[in-house]
């Protein structure tokens, strides 16, 4: 497929992999293996980004297996992939005249940051009177293209291991996440024998109701092409449904395209006014799961420690967070940030203002979820609650919702002591939900009365 050692007369492209592990229906590789005689597929550690992650961090090992496996597969094809781990702008230069390139094809990413640096390297590459060509790939409403074309052999590149890179493993192999190609397909032919029940299963963190092919989409070790066009033909409820789920995403991403200031900004601008009282210690607690609200912690501790969220789950948290703790959404949506595997801005950014009443098309303010209700409606058995909380497994009926309400013997019997086993909850919901309407209404404005029209969810 893939050729480095080049003959002088062969037109050469390099295809840059950037959120697009694969080679499958990959449009930049498709385009670039049509339109010249060689193509050398390419990746860049950009360490701008790197160095101020942990050196443990759930994502570099994910992209780092990936990486891997993409290789392999190249190498099955006898062809490599040529890593380098330097500013993107410099590293993409070099590569250019090592392999004496003529294009540079990638995929294109609607991120900010990246959008800077796409621009930096179109502007650098112009200079050498070279093209970078972008092409739509993580989008949906695309042709469906598939890659095939046999060429001649590459010498092995070096593949830097996670140390070289100044990483060390953060434990992805102890979850049950795989990364690349081989992760995905696994994945996805599983719960294509779920998806007609996706619309029934989808809000209960305790059943295995949605895909878990968040991280992919991520990094593009699968196509959202073959998702959607899956979705599309299965045609069934639960597949319609989740189709709509990936056009949340598209929706998302959209957004940051045309509204890249909500990065920083809430959608709606007169929301940017909204006075948290952003308490360091409130925050503390919802970040290490000890509210003493048990939907919220267990869900803060399946982020923690796994590195993903159910939906359901992060819709709580989010609003708990804003609207009980009284914090400013972006402290939230920057503790995602760290901990999700799948991060995505885009998603990420849309889902907190979404939560937070701030952003496009988001839940009305006065609209403010009750954990507890949540817990009963969604956890009804508290199997999920037991699962993340183990110090709460012995309590029986209700009393696995609220804690603070069942009586001395039902703790007791369980072995629960609050304040010591399991924190009182750390605020008052319906005193929290009244200073929440007061804040949202008044908008910064000093608050006159939290009589407001509400609704309790
Ligand atoms: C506060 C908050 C933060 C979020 N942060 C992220 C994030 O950083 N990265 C991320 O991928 N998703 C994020 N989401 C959206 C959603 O929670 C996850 O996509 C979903 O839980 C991933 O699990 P899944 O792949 O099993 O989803 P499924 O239910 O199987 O859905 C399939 C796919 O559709 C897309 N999708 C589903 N729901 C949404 C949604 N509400 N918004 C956008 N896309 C959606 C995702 O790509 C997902 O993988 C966030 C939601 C909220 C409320």
């Amino acid at each position: 497929m893939v050729t480095q050692s080049a003959d002088s007369e062969a037109s050469i492209a390099l295809v840059w992999f950037r959120r697009d592990l694969r080679l499958f229906d990959h449009a930049a590789l498709y385009h670039a293996l049509k339109e010249y005689d060689q193509v050398i597929p390419v990746f860049v550690f950009d360490p701008t980004i790197l160095t101020i992650l942990p050196r443990a961090d759930r994502r570099v090992e994910f992209i780092h297996a990936s990486l891997r496996a993409l290789k392999d597969e190249l190498q099955q094809a006898k062809s490599d992939l040529v890593i380098r781990h330097a500013n993107p702008v410099t590293a993409i230069l070099e590569l250019v005249a090592e392999f004496r390139a003529s294009a540079v094809y990638t995929n294109r990413d609607y991120e900010p940051d990246a959008i800077k640096r796409d621009t930096e390297v179109t502007a650098a590459l112009r200079e050498q009177g070279i093209a970078l060509r972008t092409f739509k790939d993580q989008v949906i409403f695309e042709q469906d293209e598939i890659v095939t074309q046999a060429n001649t052999q590459l010498a092995a590149q070096p593949f830097p291991s996670l140390q070289e890179l100044n990483f060390e493993p953060a434990g992805l192999a102890d979850l049950p996440v795989q990364a690349g190609t081989t992760g995905s397909e696994a994945l996805f032919e599983n719960f294509k024998e779920r998806i007609d029940r996706y619309h029934l299963n989808r809000d209960f963190p305790a059943v295995k109701g949605p895909s878990y092919l968040s991280v992919h989409l991520r990094f593009g070790t699968l196509s959202i092409r073959e998702l959607a066009a899956y979705a599309w033909r299965e045609g069934s409820q639960g597949a319609q449904t989740w189709l709509s789920e990936l056009i949340w995403r598209e929706f998302y991403q959209q957004i940051l395209w045309h509204r890249p200031d909500v990065v920083h900004h809430a959608f709606k601008q007169d929301y940017d006014a909204l006075a948290f009282s952003n308490d360091e210690a409130l925050f503390t607690a919802w970040c290490q799961g000890q509210t003493g609200y048990p939907m919220v912690d267990a869900a803060m501790r399946q982020l923690n420690q796994t590195g993903y969220m159910h939906n359901r789950l992060r819709m709580i948290t989010a609003s708990f967070l804003v609207k009980d703790l009284l914090v400013d959404w972006r402290w939230g949506e920057r503790y995602f940030a760290k901990q999700l595997i799948d991060f995505d801005l885009a998603s990420n950014n849309g889902g907190w203002q979404w939560a937070a009443s701030t952003g496009c098309d988001a839940q009305p303010y006065f609209r403010i979820f009750n954990p507890v209700t949540q817990s009963t409606k969604f956890d009804s058995d508290g199997k999920f609650i037991r699962r993340y909380c183990p110090e709460l497994s012995a309590l029986q009926g209700k009393a696995i919702h609220a804690p603070w309400l069942a009586n001395q013997t039902t703790l007791a019997a369980a072995g629960v002591t609050l304040g010591v086993d399991y924190p009182w909850p750390i605020v008052d919901h319906a005193c929290q939900r009244d200073k929440a309407l007061a804040l949202f209404k008044h908008r910064g404005r000093t608050p006159i009365t939290s009589n407001d029209d509400s609704a309790t969810t």
